[in-house]
């Protein structure tokens, strides 16, 4: 199924700050070569020879069992996020907001969580991890939390502190689980979300964060740990912030990330694009992004855009019944603004969507960018390759490592 359709929306979108797409731009496959800058014809291709589909999978549930290892046995490694942060600080909203589609006035009656609860996600083979939901109230000293166990194969702690409240014991808070977690894993990059900012002015948010940064650091440094980088964030679930710091954050999880971020320097530079995002459809997390800036504005409008793809979908297009979703990897939307910006959204997989910004002249050579589109499909097929054939000889090998400390523990039971 193949959804085609022009939308005439009223906006403004300011284009004029200078992109300069060509910056950070290197060779990274021999595939991307073919990406070409001149022509100006359409090119006729079959698109279907690539089917990304095969290495994607949607698994998004919400697990209240125990923690546990499984995923090393079967060689699927998914980096750990953690959510942690005092009581009522709104951890379970952002993940409901984010992840589940819930709205945010439905988060005031979220109950309080009072066990880890683990959830999945795995919406492509690039964006893949588990989230633990962690109770406000978890105590450290707890000889029953074993924290060393879950810090060891912790990717990234989100720390979220609850801006409309007194932070003093966030804080403390904070110190004390950023000190403990690198003791164990100096690895896991730490992310501060400052939340619930809607409430707050411009200034105030500005004030509060450098208040919190301020004190931190300095904790940090009296206790002889200032080599500790945390990353902060001023989020809300109320506005588009939450899903941009959450790209950023599972960014940093996604190795091939300077591969993607080369490839669509190179797609964007041989287009006429100014910008072009990756996105993951269903959370609508930015998995990459061209070396240019980001801004705010246009990240809204991309999300806006997914929004109103989905919402078509549903209502006009056939539920593909092989994964439920209204939309597929042909699926596409065009929409004109009236400030001579068009915003071009193609699916990549069934999971994931570039999602483009240029101007209408450029975007008169259509042509080109489907077939540079199709290149930089071509190219990321390879980088899933190479990570479906790393997944794959990692499975052998654990899989042999368990046969061979079955049949030793069977050998030693037997001689007893
Ligand atoms: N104004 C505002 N309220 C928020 C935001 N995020 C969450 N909340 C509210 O904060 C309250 C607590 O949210 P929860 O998600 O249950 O908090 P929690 O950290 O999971 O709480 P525990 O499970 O007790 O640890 C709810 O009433 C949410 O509606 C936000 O960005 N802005």
């Amino acid at each position: 199924m193949a959804l085609t359709y022009q939308v005439n929306a009223v906006g403004k979108l300011d284009t004029t700050s200078s992109l300069n797409p060509k910056q950070n731009v290197s060779m990274t496959s021999e595939k991307v070569s073919v990406l070409c800058g001149e022509e100006d014809e359409a090119l006729e291709y079959d698109d279907d020879e690539y089917d990304l589909e095969a290495f994607s999978d949607a698994d998004l549930s919400c697990e209240d069992r125990a923690p546990g290892f499984s995923d090393s046995v079967n060689g699927v490694v998914k980096p750990r996020i953690l959510l942690m942060g005092l009581r009522r600080s709104g951890k379970s909203s952002i993940q409901k907001v984010v992840f589940h589609k819930m709205s945010p006035s439905e988060t005031l009656f979220l109950e309080s969580t009072n066990k880890i609860c683990r959830e999945d996600v795995s919406s492509s083979s690039f964006v893949s991890f588990q989230i633990w939901d962690f109770p406000g109230q978890i105590d450290f000293f707890d000889p029953t939390f074993d924290y060393e166990m879950i810090f060891r194969g912790t990717g990234a702690l989100i720390f979220v502190i609850d801006s409309q409240d007194d932070y003093v014991e966030a804080l403390s808070r904070l110190h004390l689980t950023v000190t403990r977690a690198y003791k164990v894993n100096p690895d896991i990059s730490f992310e501060v979300f400052i939340h619930k900012v809607d409430g707050l002015s411009d200034d105030h948010k500005i004030e509060k964060q450098r208040d919190i940064h301020k004190r931190t650091n300095t904790d940090l440094t009296d206790a002889g740990l200032e080599q500790i980088h945390l990353s902060f964030y001023l989020t809300s679930i109320y506005d588009h912030s939450i899903f941009e710091a959450f790209s950023k954050v599972v960014q940093k999880l996604i190795p091939q990330l300077p591969t993607l971020e080369n490839l669509l320097n190179i797609f964007i530079s041989n287009s006429g694009i100014e910008k072009a995002f990756l996105f993951d459809v269903g959370s609508k997390i930015y998995i990459a992004t061209d070396s240019s800036p980001v801004d705010m504005q246009t990240y809204e409008l991309c999300c806006d855009m997914i929004d109103v793809v989905i919402d078509i979908s549903c209502i006009y297009g056939m539920p593909n019944t092989e994964a439920g979703l209204p939309h597929d990897k042909d699926s596409m939307a065009i929409i004109h603004l009236n400030n001579t910006t068009v915003i071009y959204l193609k699916e990549v997989t069934k999971f994931l969507a570039m999602v483009c910004f240029l101007r209408k002249e450029s975007f008169a050579r259509k042509g080109l960018i489907d077939y540079n589109f199709h290149c930089f499909k071509k190219a990321i097929q390879e980088v899933f390759d190479v990570r479906v054939k790393v997944q794959q000889s990692r499975k052998l090998l654990n899989q042999r490592r368990w046969s061979k400390l079955t049949l030793t523990s069977g050998v030693c039971s037997s001689t007893h």
